[in-house]
């Protein structure tokens, strides 16, 4: 009986934990797709400028950042370059798709 009204205190718990995850979760997906849709200019400003798709000193201040902001979140500070570092490869990838597309090459 107890064991029964344990399990449904449990399932209630799980469920608003559930809930939270849920919102949180669409709103990581809102803020990636404007950061896409802010790197997507970058990437058109780039092209159009002949700019590299890459800059990899922006790019470790950016892990620098971040890794202080993890801590001091208490977010695994690894974790946090991980999640940038993906998400970066996937934002060079589409500049690159860009500048192909445009056929923009830096003659200098
Ligand atoms: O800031 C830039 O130059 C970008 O292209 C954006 C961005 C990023 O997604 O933050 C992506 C690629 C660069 O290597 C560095 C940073």
């Amino acid at each position: 009986m107890n064991e029964e009204k344990d399990m449904a205190e449990a399932r209630a718990i799980l469920a608003g934990y559930r809930a939270s995850i849920d919102n949180i979760d669409a709103a990581l997906i809102h803020m990636l797709a404007e950061r896409f849709r802010c790197t997507k200019a970058v990437g058109v400003l780039k092209a159009e400028h002949g700019l590299p798709p890459a800059d990899p000193s922006r790019e470790q201040q950016q892990i620098a950042r971040l890794r202080q902001l993890a801590k001091d979140a208490n977010l695994d500070p690894d974790f946090a370059e991980k999640f940038l570092n993906f998400v970066v490869r996937e934002v060079i990838r589409h500049h690159e798709q860009i500048a192909a597309d445009n056929g923009v090459m830096k003659t200098g």
